[in-house]
């Protein structure tokens, strides 16, 4: 693949090369088509930068429907960099030209805190603001001080991972490093630098080897299916996102909440659940009649404390299941499984407290709860966690005491629940 044209000028940069933004933001962009170039920069990884530079950026998006493939080169991907270039990375986000940044970083790459590697960064930053440094919030700091330095102007920093407040989650991370770094910069990026809070849906599996399109080496695979809600201000501008279809609201909370608890809450129990009996995707579980109950009965919990009207939340439900029975995506439960500790919190846990102020034990809660226990005691997908170590030592032994340590390390209030333990330990 190669381009007849020159690319699109980059205006936006983005940190996360991987398969969620090639299929969503930068589709998004693509089709916005007002002309804004993006600049990504991997996480860590070098390959796939490497490819995708080797086709000047272009790649193949593939949209799975039931009855077919439909195929799209996307040309907004201007630059693709490894994050080994950290000189370019200080550059693009201290260039006039460049107006926001869109990230995804996984829910668990959003640190704070006593955490080893940021607080090497931190060190790393504060002996020298241009050091080359690996966690995601001081790239994201290194890269603004840059901006300070070069008084490129307003800048907007847009995160599109499956956190609930997103926008205020990222300002928090950065402000804390900014503290820890220069204490002079809190006040410029107040000044200067907005987030966005945002609702990001289309299910994107990692791909697979059988998953080839001829003369390109790095497709992407995703559904028909795409959401984009966004809310907050642009201090330097953005694309026309709105003409390629998404949405623009004062009032996203209903939205998160709608996508992180049926969707994501949906994943997560079969990730556990589904993986404990044996099934490899989303489309196998969902077509074992037991599974597919089980996430109707979290589905009924779940909507019952959503504020969007129940027609639009039936037609959802109804779509999300033709979504996840899709049988051409090969989306593996061992890939939602991992980080449980960062989503399950999200996902399920504002839910089960609901119905427990409610008087009520919520059955499909309980069940993606118990069905994690089982999988941190070895059941179904391998567990793959920043905090695996210290979760299966304390998800071993004599069940009750298992449960209750476990329900401990997420929050002591729900330890402290007698009845919730012990229905735990008897769905586990
Ligand atoms: N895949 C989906 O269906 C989907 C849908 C909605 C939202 N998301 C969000 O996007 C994220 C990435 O998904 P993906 O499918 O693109 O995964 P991916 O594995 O294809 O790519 C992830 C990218 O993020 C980088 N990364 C991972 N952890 C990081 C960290 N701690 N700091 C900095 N960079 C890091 C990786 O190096 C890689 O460049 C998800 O964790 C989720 O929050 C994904
Ligand atoms: O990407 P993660 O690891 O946050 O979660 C896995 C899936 O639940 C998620 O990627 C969904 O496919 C996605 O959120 C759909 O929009």
């Amino acid at each position: 693949m190669a381009r007849s044209g020159a690319a699109p000028p980059v205006r936006l940069v983005h940190l996360g090369l991987g398969n969620f933004f090639r299929a969503h933001q930068a589709w998004y962009t693509d089709r916005a088509g007002d002309g804004w170039g993006i600049a990504a920069f991997s996480g860590r990884s070098a390959e796939l930068a490497g490819a995708l530079s080797a086709q000047d950026g272009l790649y193949t998006l593939v949209t799975r429907a039931r009855d077919g493939d439909r195929l799209d080169v996307i040309s907004s991907l201007a630059r693709a960099y490894p994050a080994a270039r950290h000189d370019a990375w200080l550059a693009t986000v201290a260039s006039p030209d460049v107006r926001a940044m869109t990230i995804t970083i996984t829910e668990a790459g959003y640190l704070r805190g006593a955490h080893a590697e940021l607080q090497a960064d931190a060190q790393a930053l504060r002996a020298d603001p241009t050091a080359p440094v690996r966690t995601a919030p001081a790239r994201i700091l290194a890269g603004l001080a840059a901006r300070r330095r070069a008084d490129a102007g307003p800048f907007t920093i847009i995160p599109c991972d499956n956190l609930p407040e997103n926008g205020a989650v990222v300002a928090r991370v950065v402000a804390d490093l900014a503290d820890r770094v220069d204490p002079g910069l809190r006040e410029w990026l107040e000044a200067s630098v907005t987030t966005v809070t945002t609702m990001v849906d289309r299910i994107t599996p990692r791909t697979t080897p059988e998953d080839t399109v001829a003369g390109d080496r790095c497709p992407v695979i995703t559904e028909p299916f795409s959401e984009w809600v966004l809310s907050g201000r642009f201090a330097g501008g953005r694309p026309r996102w709105e003409d390629a279809g998404a949405l623009f609201t004062d009032d996203i909370a209903p939205f998160e909440e709608r996508k992180l608890w049926l969707l994501n809450g949906g994943h997560s129990l079969l990730a556990y659940a589904g993986s404990a009996r044996g099934h490899e995707t989303v489309a196998d579980s969902v077509a074992d009649e037991t599974c597919r109950t089980w996430l109707e009965t979290w589905w009924a919990e779940a909507s019952a404390h959503l504020t969007l009207p129940a027609d639009d939340l039936a037609r959802y439900r109804e779509a999300l299941l033709e979504r996840f029975a899709n049988p051409r995506m090969r989306h593996l439960l061992a890939q939602i499984a991992a980080d449980g500790s960062q989503k399950l919190p999200i996902r399920i846990l504002p839910v089960l407290r609901a119905e427990r102020s409610a008087g009520r034990m919520p059955a499909g809660a309980v069940r993606a709860l118990a069905a994690w226990i089982g999988h941190l005691r070895g059941a179904g997908a391998p567990v793959v966690d920043p905090r695996a170590e210290e979760l299966v030592a304390l998800a071993a032994g004599p069940l009750p005491e298992a449960v209750r340590r476990i329900l401990e390390a997420l929050d002591p209030a729900l330890a402290g629940d007698d009845e919730l333990v012990a229905s735990v330990r008897d769905s586990v």
